[in-house]
This record gives C-alpha cells, structure tokens and sequence, in this order.
C-alpha cells in the first residue's frame, strides 16, 4: 500500500509550532508591557484591600465604631470640599500603585552553578585534609558533594565567597596549630587571595566559619580622642574585635569607630609598649601620634634613632623635655630618665612607708620614646660607648610604679637586637606593615586569627596587649607635618594638636608678650633654683628600700655618666631638670 503523505502540519510541525509558540510568547510581552502601570495599580488595590481587611478584623469589636465613624467623616469631608472626589481617586491610584510595584529582590548576579562549582572545588581541596581511609561514612570523599559539608555559604556580587561555614570530622586535630594553619592556608588560596579572611574554630561542633574581613578604615586623620587619663588610642580594628566606640570626627561627618586602647600608668599591666615593622610601615607615625595625646598629660622625652627628623614638630613644645638624634644626647637623657625613675620610686615608697598618698611630683606622667634604639646600639658599639637601651632597664622595670612609659620602635628583623629588658617589660605589642604568620606570632606572642596580606596601606598592622586577643590595627594618620609629601588637611590637623613651643630649638627662651615677661622671669629664677636644688641633691643610686618592688635593688642603674664615657657635651634640658621639681 503506497504510504499517504502526512498532512503538513504534522511533517514540519515542529518548526511551525516553535515559531507560534515564540509570537504568542512576543504578543503576550508586548501585551504585558502595555499593560503594566494597569496591573501594578490593580496588584496595590489588592494589597491596600487586604491590608484593609486586616485592619478591620484586628480592630477589637467595641472600637469599629469608632473607625467606622471616622471613615465616614472623611468621606463625607471629601465629598463636600470641591474635587475631593477627584482628588481621593488620584490620591487612591497613586497609593495603589505604590504598594503594587514589584518587590520581588534582583535575581543574584552570580549564576547558582558557577557558585556551586566554586564550593565543589572548595571541597575537593579539603578532602585529603578531612578524610581517611578508615572512616566508614567520610564526609569528604573525591567525588562526594558539597551541601553536606558546607551548610552556610555567602558570596559577593562578583562572585567571591564572603562567608563559609565548613563541617569537619570530628578526627581532625583542631587542637593543633599547624593543622589549623594548613587548612587556613588552603582556604585563603582557594577563596581568593588579596583579602584578609578571619577563620573561627568551634571545636565543640566541629565547625568552622570563614569570613572576608573589610579592609580598616585608612582615612581618620590625628585629632583629640575622646579619652580618660592613662588611655592612648594605638589605632582602629573590627567591631566584633572590642566592646567601644569611639566617636570622631570627619571632616564635616561625625562616625563611632571600634579603637585600640592602650591603657598605661599604675594600674596598667601592659605599662611599655614595644612597635614593629618593616621599613616605611608607619612605626614612626605611630609613635608621633602616642606623644600628641600623651602630651596632653604627661612629659616627654624622645631619642630618635632613625635621625631622620620625624619629630621635629616636637622640638621645644610644652611638654617636651627633649628631642635627641644623637648618641650624646640620647646617653644622657635616658640617663636622666633612669634617675628621674629611681628618684620617683623613692619618694613613692617613703610616701608609703609613711601611709601617705604618693606625692605630686611623682604623678605626672613621663613618656620615654625610643626610635630605632637599635641603631645607637652599632654606633655604640664602634665608638666603644654605652648601648643607650641599657639605661632603659630601671625604667622598663619600675616604670609603673614612678608612672614612667617607655616605647620603643625598631624594624622587625631588629628584633634580636633588642635587650632583653626591652623584649621581657613591653608586654603591649604592635607589628605594622607585611608580615608573615611566624614573624607576628614571634612578636606578638601569638598567631592573628586573620590571614596576613602581602599589600597593606601604611599604619596597618595587628596589635596585642598583654595576653589578650590579636587586634586588626589602622593607626590613624597622624604625618610629620613638615614633609612635602603630607596632605594640607592631615598636616593641619597634627598642628592643631601641637601644644605650643615654648622653648625653641636652640634653648633660647621664646619671645613672650610683655605682660608675660615678668611671670616668666619669675618662673626662670625658680627653675635656677630648682637646678642648684637638682644639683646638690643629685640622684644617686641611692639603695632601694624595703618597700621596693621586686629586684630594684639589683637592678639599679648607676645614674651618673659611665666610667668610659666621655664627658657629655650636650647638657640635659634645663626644663627637663626643673620637671622633677615642679
Ligand atoms: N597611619 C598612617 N596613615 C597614613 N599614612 C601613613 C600612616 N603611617 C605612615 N604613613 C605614611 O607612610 C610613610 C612612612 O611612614 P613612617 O615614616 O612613619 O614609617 P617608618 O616605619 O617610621 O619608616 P622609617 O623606618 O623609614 O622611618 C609616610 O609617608 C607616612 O606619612
């Protein structure tokens, strides 16, 4: 039997039946675009309907009458006022089409199968780390999936993992650092690298939760934090890192930011604080910016190592004994800063022994700043002197009790440099700059729960106090002011916190307005008195009392200029002198 051809629409059926299919699709576009504002406004009558339903049926029964008889009044007030009625309908569609546009949240930029894949290799990265042979029911097997073993996940519009919890089995050893770091490790690389990522453990539910940390704030400029006596602001962190804020100000806008505070004096227990970093990090921004909210209660005293002239916004200003870039100097100052601890301790003890508060002249806080002590240690050394960190053994030791701080900054790899008093006594520390995870858990004395990053601003670092936690750290940029390359306004705003200069740089007394003269020759002849007091009553080493805290007695340093040094030629500051009189 010949066979009949089929009638066309099924022979070639498909194709036509495709293309109706796409103008019916087309027309149904078209007739939606069309049509829109009248279904948006037709979707919020709906929704302003049942939300006036609602409304009624949640009214308890004993005030509908009340509602009703409100609804009434403002019908008929409508209807009476000229175009009320025309009014309350245009009112009424505007309202409509309010609540009818659509709401529903963009569809995710990320397709779901390119973050699917992204945790799939994820988790065939972790299976050699989380699996082995014995395990009858291994949660990471090669060609296992991923829904179990990630049940948390969160990504980034450009498709990087922002948030991760991970499962593991209860056999991986948590407890071990290296363990921990390796798969630290392997998660930053396979997360994407560049960002800093916080990882926490939570050995109890064998979970742990990844997440991408955002970059700290780099733009607060020096300005006066709100502080109390005895805190200093080392810097600003994360919000889950501390409990407080900090309002500040910026330019025009005012923002709380979580600080770094750095509590100091006799109830501290981290009284010395010691600053690391490569060079060009920010060590001596930091320290610039401890002395500008030091000065506000204390004295201080600066040996600048690195000879670069960084404080020299600092030379002569109230409260600012000395400035010393030179071996000679920076000898003799910190001499004088042992003996000015030892005399403080004393007065302090005799107080006690005798039940009285210690005295006034023991009170006032004295900073002792040391930059890159280190580098006096070599010249020392070749000039056959005394290493200059010596002499910061009395006040790294008994610095608490006589309200004496000491800071030292040195370059990471210096840190073998340093004596041993200075790496035992500053028990507050700061890395800046790039670091890896051994050198900050050398310095720090424990590793960051963060991945350090390789490119980091200036400023930015981790800091420890103590035993405490390992805080994210951006000091605020506090620049010398008198370099070229400091932005006007961050330059304006170190001036603005630069008490005034009262004794210029070459000891000369500044010029002073007439009716200040006077007060001032009386304030020079009793600092002339003061001295010659200083003088006679020299601080000799006197022995330590039984009062004294541990060790004084052992410890003490002579106060006088070493046997071998020769005779200095810079005289301590005639102001610095007074300071332990007044
Ligand atoms: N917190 C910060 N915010 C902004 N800029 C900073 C910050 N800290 C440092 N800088 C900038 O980085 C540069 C180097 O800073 P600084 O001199 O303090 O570093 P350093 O570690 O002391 O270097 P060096 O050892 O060479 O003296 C300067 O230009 C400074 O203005």
């Amino acid at each position: 039997m010949a066979r009949r051809p089929l009638p066309r629409i099924l022979s070639n059926g498909g194709a036509q039946l495709a293309r109706s299919r796409e103008l019916a699709r087309t027309a149904a576009d078209g007739a939606t675009d069309v049509l829109q504002p009248l279904i948006t406004i037709a979707r919020g009558l709906r929704r302003l309907a049942s939300a006036a339903g609602r409304r009624w049926t949640e009214t308890p029964k004993d005030r509908r009458g009340a509602l009703l008889f409100l609804v009434a009044s403002v019908v008929l007030v409508v209807a009476l006022v000229p175009y009320g009625p025309l009014l309350a309908v245009v009112v009424l569609m505007a309202a409509a089409a309010w609540q009818g546009r659509d709401r529903t949240p963009p569809a995710p930029a990320v397709p779901d199968d390119s973050r699917s894949r992204r945790l799939q290799s994820l988790y065939e990265a972790l299976v050699p780390y989380f699996s082995i042979a014995e395990d009858p029911d291994p949660l990471y097997s090669h060609g296992g999936g991923w829904e179990k073993a990630v049940p948390a996940h969160e990504f980034d519009d450009d498709g990087r993992v922002t948030h991760l919890v991970i499962r593991y089995p209860a056999y991986f050893t948590d407890g071990e650092a290296e363990s921990r770091a390796r798969i630290e490790h392997l998660l930053a690389t396979k997360s994407g690298r560049g960002r800093e990522y916080r990882f926490t453990w939570d050995e109890e539910a064998n979970h742990l939760a990844v997440d991408v940390l955002p970059a700290l704030p780099t733009d607060i400029a020096a300005q006066r934090f709100v502080t109390a006596p005895g805190e200093t602001v080392l810097g600003f962190t994360d919000p889950a890192g501390v409990q407080r804020t900090l309002p500040l100000t910026h330019g025009a806008e005012q923002r709380d930011v979580p600080p770094v505070v750095w509590r100091t004096g006799v109830r501290s227990t981290e009284p010395h604080l010691l600053v690391l970093g490569q060079p060009g990090t920010g060590t001596s921004t930091l320290l610039r910016s401890i002395a500008l909210q030091a000065l506000h209660h204390g004295d201080l005293l600066i040996v600048d190592g690195g000879g670069t002239g960084e404080y020299a916004c600092l030379v002569g200003r109230d409260g600012v004994l000395a400035v010393e870039c030179g071996l000679t100097g920076a000898l003799t100052s910190l001499e004088w800063a042992a003996a000015e601890t030892e005399r403080r301790l004393i007065s302090v003890n005799r107080a006690r022994q005798q039940g009285l508060a210690a005295p006034d002249d023991t009170r006032r806080p004295l900073w002792v700043f040391l930059d890159r002590p280190t580098a006096f240690t070599h010249l020392a050394e070749t000039d056959g002197r005394r290493d200059p960190q010596t002499l910061l053994q009395l006040p790294l030791r008994h610095g608490r009790a006589a309200n004496v701080t000491v800071v030292v900054a040195d370059q990471l790899d210096a840190l073998d440099g340093l004596t041993d008093a200075v790496r035992q006594h500053t028990r507050a520390r700061v890395v800046l700059g790039p670091a890896s995870v051994d050198e900050l858990t050398t310095a720090l004395g424990a590793p960051p729960h963060t991945t350090p990053v390789d490119q980091v601003p200036p400023g930015r670092g981790y800091a420890r106090l103590g035993t405490g936690p390992v805080h994210r750290l951006q000091v605020p940029a506090t620049p010398d002011p008198y370099d070229d390359a400091t932005s006007e306004a961050h330059r304006q705003a170190v001036l603005d916190l630069l008490p005034p200069r009262t004794t210029p740089a070459d000891g000369e007394q500044a010029p002073l307005p007439p009716e200040a003269k006077a007060e001032a020759a009386a304030e020079a002849a009793a600092e002339a008195k003061a001295v010659s007091m200083e003088k006679r009553d020299a601080p000799a080493p006197a022995p330590v009392t039984a009062g004294e805290p541990d060790g004084a007695a052992t410890d003490a340093e002579p106060a006088g200029p070493p046997a071998a040094e020769p005779a200095p030629s810079d005289p301590v500051p005639a102001k610095a002198v007074a300071a332990e009189t007044s």
